[in-house]
């Protein structure tokens, strides 16, 4: 997939996202990190074709990402939301079967044998086998955003993106998450792109780290060329250690604000 000097605006008035150009790599996992307010969850929903830019183009598979028809789109790239509203009443499996949507002809709702199966898969990868039946609303945080990436997972496309995975989960969920993310990218070769705020997240599990501020793309590169001491400085105003050790590998810690952040977005 790339995109080639995308600019959108909500309101005419600003861009919130200024020429912009990337290329996702298939098979690998993109983590697009930096300020609240930066563009990123808009980058991602102009790059999931959920928003027209006003200018640029997004090529996937060598065709224009406007000139996918919406059921053709849904089978090659599914997005987990930052936030989801539970629709009233509904169980495990009854959602997850959303996913296959993009499979089924008009007023065809019954699920085909291998929609099943596919239902199946999701459910079982993301360990909510016993859960099926039991009601969305009821599950815990963690337990619900796997719902989500099952239901996501049901589309069975080849590309992924997630929008803030994490958030509100604890360290153990989180880390849950974010394990079952790489399984999906390491075994089942599904291209990942996401949105992370922990830059200790985003070294551990992303192949190519992407730091926007302002609407636009500030640098790009592997973990280890992206995450330094000057970049956290100059793009989040926090002084920071970036370190190594044997046991943890390379890691950040922030020590405090290094600069009056008027201008974080
Ligand atoms: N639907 C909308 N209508 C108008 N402006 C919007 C809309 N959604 C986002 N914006 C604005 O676009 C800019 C980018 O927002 P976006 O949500 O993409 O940032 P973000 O980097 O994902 O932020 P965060 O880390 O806080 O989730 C912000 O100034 C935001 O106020």
């Amino acid at each position: 997939m790339e995109v080639k000097n995308v600019s959108f605006s909500y309101n005419q008035k600003e861009d919130q996202l200024k020429s912009i150009n990337l290329a996702v790599e298939p098979g690998k996992i993109t983590t697009i990190i930096g300020p609240n307010g930066c563009g990123k969850s808009t980058l991602l929903e102009v790059m999931s074709s959920h928003n027209a830019p006003q200018k640029g183009q997004i090529i996937l598979d060598g065709k224009l990402i406007q000139q996918y028809k919406s059921k053709e789109l849904a089978k090659k790239l599914s997005v987990v939301h930052q936030k989801n509203e539970i629709p009233f009443d509904i169980n495990v499996e009854n959602l997850v079967s959303y996913g296959r949507m993009p499979y089924k002809r008009f007023f065809h709702h019954h699920n085909s044998e291998e929609d099943e199966e596919v239902i199946d898969w999701a459910l079982s990868i993301t360990n909510l086998q016993s859960k099926r039946k039991e009601k969305v609303e009821q599950l815990s945080g963690g337990e619900r955003q796997r719902v989500w990436i099952a239901m996501a997972l049901a589309q069975k496309t080849p590309i992924l993106f997630l929008d803030e995975p994490t958030t509100y989960l604890d360290v153990y969920y989180q880390f849950e998450i974010l394990e079952l993310i790489k399984k999906l990218n390491r075994e089942y070769n599904i291209t990942i792109v996401m949105v992370l705020h922990d830059m200790n997240q985003a070294i551990r599990y992303s192949d190519w780290i992407i730091v926007m501020k302002n609407g636009e793309i500030v640098t790009e590169g592997s973990p280890k060329e992206v995450i330094t001491e000057g970049m956290i400085e100059s793009i989040y105003g926090v002084r920071a250690i970036v370190n190594h050790n044997d046991q943890s590998g390379f890691y950040v810690v922030p020590m405090g604000v290094a600069r009056r952040n008027d201008n974080a977005t």
